[in-house]
């Protein structure tokens, strides 16, 4: 693993920020977070509650503005884009719930993450010839992520676990460069915690993937790191091999401390 990690990041950055910084009125939420991420690695984002982990992926995928610095997606500045511009360059985010159309059927939902992935747009008229070849995969999407049973289901009517497994679906569907999870399994039943795991673990095994993950629960953060980056304060206090930064006195002080079980959450 170590030597993966290492070996990847000799490899170009496929996404980075440059002193990225964020102020809400009086509070500097991001600081001056510069940090890059490579191909092939898994990097998990700790820190303790409102450490700034949460409007760090917003400014990365664009659901919130910078107030400073930048993000930069394969070498090419994206500070400036707004989201949709930067999901459509490969920036794939889970877990935004509002992505989901709740009044459309489980399959249809994943059909129309396929059927933008194959660039055939959203014009419902114009697909009948591949109708059945995007039905196709959007099952299997569906039964990566054990749903299949649930396809026919509104999505608003399914419980807020299979919710988050569809969103998994989707942006495994979506086959986007970079994926970024924030807490994948928050609200999942002990069943479906494996599901999703293996699926992480599964994607992270493409080299051409980059995957970042916002996780409190210490067990899947041993599990699935490559590499650990620690927020405290908005600011990025420590970058490494998960061993070293587990051990660094830093992180033990900022976050782990005390704190492992509290932060534990479901
Ligand atoms: N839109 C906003 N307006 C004002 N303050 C905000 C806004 N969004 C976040 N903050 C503040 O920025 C800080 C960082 O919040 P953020 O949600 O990013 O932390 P986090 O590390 O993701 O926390 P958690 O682990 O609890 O999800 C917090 O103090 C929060 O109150």
């Amino acid at each position: 693993m170590a030597d993966m990690a290492a070996a990847s990041e000799r490899a170009a950055p496929s996404l980075s920020t440059r002193g990225l910084t964020i102020r809400f009125g009086g509070h500097v939420a991001v600081n001056a977070v510069t940090a890059d991420f490579f191909p092939g690695t898994l990097t998990v984002i700790v820190g303790p509650n409102g450490a700034g982990k949460t409007t760090w992926f917003n400014l990365i995928s664009g659901q919130l503005r910078a107030s400073a610095g930048s993000v930069h997606l394969h070498g090419r500045d994206i500070t400036r884009l707004g989201a949709a511009r930067r999901t459509r360059l490969g920036i794939g985010r889970a877990f935004q719930l509002t992505n989901l159309f709740p009044l459309l059927s489980v399959i249809e939902n994943v059909r129309l993450a396929v059927q933008s992935r194959a660039g055939i747009g959203l014009d419902f008229l114009s697909v009948w010839s591949s109708h059945r070849d995007l039905i196709e995969r959007a099952d299997y999407y569906l039964g990566r992520v054990a749903l299949a049973a649930r396809r026919d289901m509104l999505v608003g009517a399914l419980s807020h676990g299979d919710q988050r497994k569809l969103e998994v679906a989707i942006l495994l569907a979506l086959q986007p460069s970079v994926m970024m999870f924030d807490e994948p399994t928050a609200g999942m039943s002990a069943d479906d915690v494996p599901v999703v795991l293996d699926l992480i673990r599964e994607v992270k095994g493409d080299a051409a993937r980059t995957i970042l993950l916002v996780e409190h629960k210490m067990d899947v953060v041993r599990q699935l790191a490559d590499r650990i980056v620690v927020l405290h304060n908005g600011v990025l206090v420590a970058d490494g091999e998960p061993r070293e930064v587990m051990a660094s006195a830093i992180v033990q002080e900022a976050y782990l401390g005390t704190s492992d079980t509290e932060h534990a959450r479901a």
